[in-house]
């Protein structure tokens, strides 16, 4: 609760099985603390009591980190407006009975480039001046000295919050990072794309796609059994659900089409590489090699990138699972309303390269994934529990300070899905569906910042180095620190093509080594892969064979032929 985050001392806490007690901030004295008996033990109530507390007892030991919960007057906007220190200042106006306010303030703790105030709207000749009609209403006065009313779809503390946090320049205060070693390391630049938050970018699709496909796979030297399953049924269900460009497309409805047509039960990664690089050339086929974020930029190269492209790409399969019912037909999906999430499961278990994440969603799977029904439950399922590593992962060091881990969708983006009920915010989980497939629906994607469409064999052409721009949030080592658990490799990008397999980080189970980096390399320096050498041997094989079957065919015929001829039949 936003409480504790005001304390430097003591923490205040509720003894949950007798009764609520309240501990001072700074409290010296051994105390038992505090009893607090309310009217009920509702959420609502025990918040509330524990915001007067807070108020009430800050003016002797009041921690530092604690903003003043007492109201200003509202005629004391006026000087706010005149003395303004380069910060955006939000005043609510409210109520007497009303508690947004101190909820607003407390979640804003975090932030910084922002101070809120609470006023009681008393003074009607001021609420007059500054137009306000209705309470709770917020004045936001900009850095810049202008100042005006806010305008939220409601009149509640989400959405105030929401509203006040996507503030340009208001950011989550940054917990201090170990510094980086190399300072040229640190003198990158990142050059930042705009972006709009309502749409989906093809770009950070297709880079996580080119991630998945070149790097995160490449880990694994050959594929067989469990993890051949794994694979097919992962490249079968991004094939028949991908939304994305026709050449895009067409390369994973190849890849499953020769992976559902593989007669071996053991396959080297090259050979997938030699197919997702178009090494046949074939036209119209083609991912980029490059990382693009776009929606998945992250202020600092090590966050964001990867993880939140698979993120989009898996809601983004179960919407369109959930709106085109039958895509997945003759694939043996159809008519499953897990398929997708089952398959995501085992992707996830088998090749997602952070282990500790893995671990974390196969316990959520195993706990409720079993209870889905339908394909819109699936897209729901899925929302839910992105939603609680969110929670999870708030204030975490992987949480970019420009994009804060907050319940998605936000009252900016999705008004409609969030309400209150007795005083607490709650979701609309219809609106909240409809939302989820407007936004990860085809129509909603945007081709802005997305790689040119390259001809026959583009896709990771072999004289191609990718660019990796922003650098993307790898998934990192298992077994390291969870706050650090998403560090990207101080190795340079991967070469798609010539020796394809990126130099993953120790610890990523079956990391390539150098002997086989190298088997990608063109045999013969004549541009032919593993898998046309294979298909050479093959049918020399095939054809030596014929060719012998014909020569003893014909041998034996002839023998007939002269004994017929010399013993002729009387
Ligand atoms: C399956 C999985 C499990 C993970 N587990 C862990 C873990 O245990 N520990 C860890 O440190 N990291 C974990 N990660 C990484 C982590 O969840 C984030 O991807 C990473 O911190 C980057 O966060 P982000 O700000 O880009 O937003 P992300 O959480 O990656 O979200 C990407 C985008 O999806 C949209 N979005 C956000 N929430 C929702 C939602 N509820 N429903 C639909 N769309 C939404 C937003 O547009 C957001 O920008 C996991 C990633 C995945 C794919």
């Amino acid at each position: 609760m936003a409480l504790a985050l005001c304390e430097s001392g003591r923490k205040h806490s509720i003894n949950r099985d007798t009764r609520d007690q309240y501990f001072k901030a700074f409290t010296k004295d051994f105390t038992t603390g505090e009893n607090f008996k309310g009217p009920d033990r509702e959420l609502r109530t025990v918040r509330q009591a524990m915001i007067d507390f807070l108020q009430n007892h800050t003016e002797g030991n009041r921690p530092p980190a604690c903003p003043a919960l007492d109201p200003i007057r509202p005629s004391d906007v006026f000087s706010l407006i005149d003395n303004r220190d380069g910060r955006y200042m939000a005043i609510l106006f409210e109520s007497n009975s009303s508690y947004v306010g101190r909820e607003v303030i407390l979640d804003l703790i975090p932030y910084e480039n922002i101070a809120v105030k609470r006023a009681l709207a008393v003074d009607g000749a001021a609420l007059g001046k500054l137009g306000i009609s209705s309470v709770p209403s917020c004045y936001l006065i900009y850095p810049n000295g202008s100042h005006g009313l806010i305008n939220t779809a409601k009149p509640l503390r989400s959405f105030f919050s929401s509203y006040l946090k996507s503030l340009p320049d208001v950011r989550k205060k940054s917990l201090s990072l170990p510094a980086k070693p190399n300072e040229e390391e640190n003198s990158e630049v990142v050059v930042w794309r705009e972006f709009d938050r309502s749409r989906l970018y093809t770009a950070d699709l297709e880079s996580g796609l080119h991630y998945l496909l070149r790097v995160e796979l490449a880990a694994h030297r050959s594929l067989a059994g469990a993890e051949l399953r794994a694979l097919k049924d992962f490249i079968t269900i991004v094939a028949k659900l991908f939304p994305g460009r026709p050449p895009v497309r067409k390369l994973l409805e190849m890849l499953q089409e020769w992976l559902a047509n593989l007669p071996l039960d053991r396959i080297p990664y090259n050979a997938v590489l030699d197919l997702v690089n178009n090494k046949m050339r074939i036209s119209g086929i083609f991912l980029t090699s490059h990382i693009k974020w776009v929606g998945c930029q992250g202020s600092r190269p090590e966050l964001r990138g990867y993880t939140c492209s698979l993120w989009k790409l898996f809601h983004t399969l179960t919407v369109e699972a959930g709106t085109h019912p039958k895509a997945l037909d003759d694939t043996g999906f159809e008519g499953d309303p897990q398929a997708v999430l089952q398959v995501i499961r085992r992707y996830i278990r088998t090749f997602f390269g952070c282990k500790e994440c893995g671990e974390h969603f196969e316990e959520m799977a195993k706990e409720s994934m079993d209870s889905v029904k339908t394909p819109d439950q699936a897209i729901l399922w899925l929302w839910k529990k992105h939603n609680l590593v969110n929670s999870r992962l708030a204030g975490h060091l992987s949480e970019d300070p420009r994009f804060p881990k907050v319940p998605w969708p936000t009252p900016d983006l999705c008004p409609a899905c969030h309400e209150e009920t007795k005083g607490l915010d709650s979701w609309d989980e219809g609106q909240a569906l409809l939302f989820l497939k407007r936004h990860y629906s085809s129509d909603n994607l945007d081709h802005t910042y997305s790689a040119a469409l390259g001809g026959a064999g583009d896709g990771g052409g072999l004289a191609e180095a990718p660019e990796q721009e922003g650098g993307p949030a790898l998934p990192e080592k298992p077994g390291d620190q969870g706050a650090r658990s998403l560090h990207p490799p101080s190795v340079p990008p991967p070469r798609p093509g010539l020796s394809a397999r990126p130099r993953l980080g120790r610890g990523w189970a079956g990391a390539p080594g150098r002997g086989e980096a190298e088997a990608a390399v063109p045999l013969l320096g004549m541009g032919f892969s593993s898998l046309d050498m294979s298909l050479c041997v093959v049918l020399y094989v095939a054809s030596s064979l014929f060719l012998m079957l014909m020569f003893f065919f014909f041998r034996v015929r002839s023998r007939r032929w002269k004994a017929r001829h010399h013993h002729p039949a009387v």
